[in-house]
């Protein structure tokens, strides 16, 4: 939803072609045992080679001048869900081209440091000393954590039912998508060969040296290391306080890790909260907060606060998570303060919590699931604000120099669906699979989310550990991810460019993923930071379908508008489609010529507006319907664009009328609007319409119109200008300072 798709682009089709070719071309070795793979000395020394050419390449280029990269992802195959017990032994020498081969493990130890392009790299061998490259995929991001603690020299892993094919380069290696069919192995392990068995000196160390080393790494921010070091004195004979105490400390360091879940176990705080020391609670707090359990957390740090009423942490933890239970339950949000945050560079991933409103996941008849009211609520009420799973944020300079929480712009293309993007999805992919492999009680309400014919594994864990498909995840992310702007408010307050038409930043939103599109929708979706905000444009009644846009309809030709539906998999059976189905061809190509008429019209030096106006009306009398019953979307710019013209011209008559007149087209039915009328009506919007960008706008214009011709109108009119605001942008508290103290100083506002 509001990605950047450029699959139907010409030199991006090139690009997936070749790609194509290069699989086909791969695919014809499969099955052999490639006879020159090179020595373990040649592809070490080609690999250091590599790492120096990139490294000065990197010293000799600005960031901004090196080329997006690109992520290619191979046709689907499945996780390893074989016990690590019931796979044999396969070495490098008897692997097949193009095969993954299952109830096969190999055993492999790094003989080169790792480098990271798209994936981490590094020459591997087995203990019968073949070499080949290996690639990990779905590894932390470079910014937590440095390729080289990913895989370090030496590091011993097993790769369960390893994937063997030729590379881009032409050579041999192993490629390795899923994070969970990766396991590491400890030098002491039994299956580890003599010739690569420990230093003797680790050998020597005590349970207090690793919890040293544990310590130390923790001054030296190296988490993943420290849990490594506290596991190991884990191993050790130790006492009940002693392991209390690692425990402890590796809950620290998981926590800084970002696994949450192995940092609550680790404190034991859920199974005996009553008995547990401070370190314990403070940590059980914090793990629960960070996975949104914000109940649980408060009553953890309850009890923290009663056992030590002085501790301060407590205290404003304490305070910190009733205003999250307080935005949970409420909906009610701080804007104003949240606005503020949203001013620092670097945008921030905001600290607050998902209110879901009164709405229900149910069974949509000829759409899997929606989202359903679960009692009437009004336009403008907040239905959602949910802040996102996981999200990220486009880093502009492609340097990552904005902020360190930015990723980089890339091109992903998924070979096997034909799609292609730019933007920062392939990176959204990565920070699920990590996020789900760190915390696995989050796969549930992940895997749940639609993923259309993809048929995954039925098996959630084996030998301990989370499976973690990244082709259902990429799946996941292509049906479900919304591409947004850093907020809905700089949009408004920003002259857009072509480029910046399309969102590089993006993220998943659980909740929000489980309403389907329909053109004639009832709700709009706006972002603040990774919070989005789901408003009604319509007074909506109980157990109704709740619908939003996955591209935005201009009402314009329908076949084009399906096609840029077909990522999804259906076609809109709203009542704008339907219409645009069942209208005869003929009045659809009268309708179209008309339109072409139009548009030269209108992109004319001198604005004929009696034309624009006789040809607006000309379209009109091509609709059956009244644009109450199928809003007549094709009209709204052209009327925009006399609405403009008319309030530069200070013509107010002619703006009331032709305001009128667009908000009309777009569904809004509304009574006592006229200043002529001598009805007494008072003024109502009976029905709202479609929530097409710049509905604000005409509002805002009307209220200019009516302080000359009809003041008592004004107030009416601002409601209106701020429930639009609020719908479009997810917030009213700026509507004052972006446009209404402007709306009621100048005559016409939004010409300046
Ligand atoms: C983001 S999910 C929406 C929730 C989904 N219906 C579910 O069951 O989880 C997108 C998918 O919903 C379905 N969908 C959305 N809008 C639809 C519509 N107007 N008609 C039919 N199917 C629709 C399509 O299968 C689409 O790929």
């Amino acid at each position: 939803m509001d990605t950047y798709d450029v699959s139907s682009l010409d030199y991006y089709l090139k690009l997936l072609n070749k790609q194509k070719k290069n699989l086909k071309a791969a695919k014809a070795h499969q099955g052999e045992r490639p006879e020159d793979r090179m020595s373990q000395q040649d592809l070490v020394n080609g690999f250091e080679m590599h790492l120096a050419v990139q490294q000065i390449h990197e010293w000799t280029t600005a960031p901004t001048e090196r080329m997006m990269q690109s992520s290619f992802l191979p046709p689907p195959y499945l996780p390893s869900i074989a016990p690590l017990e019931e796979l044999k032994q396969t070495f490098i020498k008897d692997l097949r081209l193009e095969t993954h081969h299952r109830g096969a493990y190999l055993l492999l130890r790094s003989i080169t440091r790792s480098n990271r392009m798209t994936a981490i790299m590094a020459i591997m061998e087995d203990e019968r000393e073949d070499a080949l490259m290996l690639q990990l995929y779905q590894q932390d991001d470079k910014k937590d954590r440095p390729a080289t603690s990913i895989l370090k020299q030496n590091d011993i892993v097993i790769v369960k039912e390893p994937y063997f094919k030729v590379m881009a380069d032409g050579q041999y290696g192993l490629r390795v998508d899923h994070v969970s069919d990766l396991v590491r192995v400890e030098p002491c392990d039994k299956r580890v060969p003599g010739q690569w068995a420990p230093r003797i000196s680790d050998l020597d160390k005590t349970m207090d040296d690793w919890d040293v080393e544990g310590n130390e790494a923790i001054k030296a921010e190296q988490y993943w290391l420290a849990v490594q070091n506290y596991t190991t004195a884990l191993e050790f004979p130790v006492s009940i306080q002693e392991r209390m105490a690692l425990r402890l400390n590796r809950a620290l360091a998981y926590l800084k890790n970002e696994c949450f879940d192995a940092a609550l176990a680790d404190t034991e705080c859920l199974t005996s909260p009553l008995d547990a020391p401070g370190k314990a609670l403070e940590r059980a707090g914090q793990a629960l907060y960070e996975l949104g359990r914000f109940s649980e957390c408060q009553d953890i740090l309850t009890l923290l606060y009663e056992k030590y009423p002085n501790n301060i942490s407590a205290t404003m933890e304490l305070k910190r998570v009733r205003c999250r239970l307080g935005e949970q339950e409420s909906g009610t949000y701080d804007f104003k303060t949240i606005i503020d945050e949203m001013s620092k560079v670097p945008p921030l991933h905001l600290d607050h919590a998902t209110f879901v409103g009164p709405v229900a996941v149910k069974a949509s008849i000829g759409r899997g699931r929606g989202l359903f009211t679960t009692k009437a609520v009004k336009a403008g009420d907040l239905i959602l604000c949910e802040k996102a799973f996981a999200h990220c944020y486009a880093d502009p300079a492609g340097d990552h120099t904005v902020a360190a929480e930015c990723s980089a712009i890339s091109l992903l293309v998924n070979i096997h669906t034909n799609r292609m993007t730019i933007g920062t999805q392939s990176d959204l992919i990565t920070k699920v699979v990590q996020k789900l492999w760190r915390n696995p009680s989050l796969l549930p309400d992940f895997m749940e989310l639609h993923h259309g014919a993809y048929k995954p594994v039925d098996v959630t864990e084996v030998d301990g550990k989370p499976i973690i498909d990244t082709f259902l995840v990429e799946r996941i992310v292509s049906l479900n991810c919304f591409g947004c702007p850093t907020s809905s408010l700089k949009l408004l307050n920003t002259v857009v460019t072509e480029d910046e038409k399309f969102f590089h930043s993006c993220g998943v939103w659980i909740k929000a993923s489980y309403i389907n599109h329909s053109c004639l929708s009832n709700v709009r979706r706006s972002f603040i930071g990774d919070l989005q905000l789901i408003h009604a444009t319509c007074d909506i009644p109980a157990d109704t379908e709740l619908t939003f846009w996955y591209r935005v309809p201009d009402g314009g030709n329908h076949e084009e508008m399906q096609e840029e539906l077909k990522n999804w998999g259906f076609e809109c059976d709203c009542a704008i489609c339907l219409d645009a189905k069942k209208t005869p061809k003929k009045v659809l190509k009268r309708r179209d010529t008309l339109r072409g008429d139009l548009d030269t019209a209108l992109n004319a030096s001198e604005l004929d507006v009696a034309k624009v106006e006789r040809l607006i009306a000309a379209i009109g009398s091509t609709y059956k319907f009244p644009s109450s019953q199928v809003p007549q979307l094709t009209l709204w710019t052209p009327y925009l664009r006399l609405i403009r013209t008319y309030a530069t011209e200070n013509q107010p008559v002619k703006v009331v009328a032709l305001a009128l007149k667009g908000l009309e087209c777009l569904g809004f039915v509304i009574k006592g609007a006229h200043p002529s009328d001598s009805s007494g009506i008072p003024f109502e919007v009976v029905q709202w319409g479609v929530m097409m960008d710049y509905v604000i706008e005409a509002w805002i214009h009307l209220r200019a119109a009516y302080m000359t011709l009809a003041p008592h109108l004004c107030q009416r009119a601002e409601e209106c200008a701020r429930l639009a605001y609020k719908m479009c942008i997810g917030e009213d508290v700026t509507f004052e300072e972006s446009l209404g103290r402007k709306a009621r100083e100048e005559v016409n506002p939004l010409e300046t």
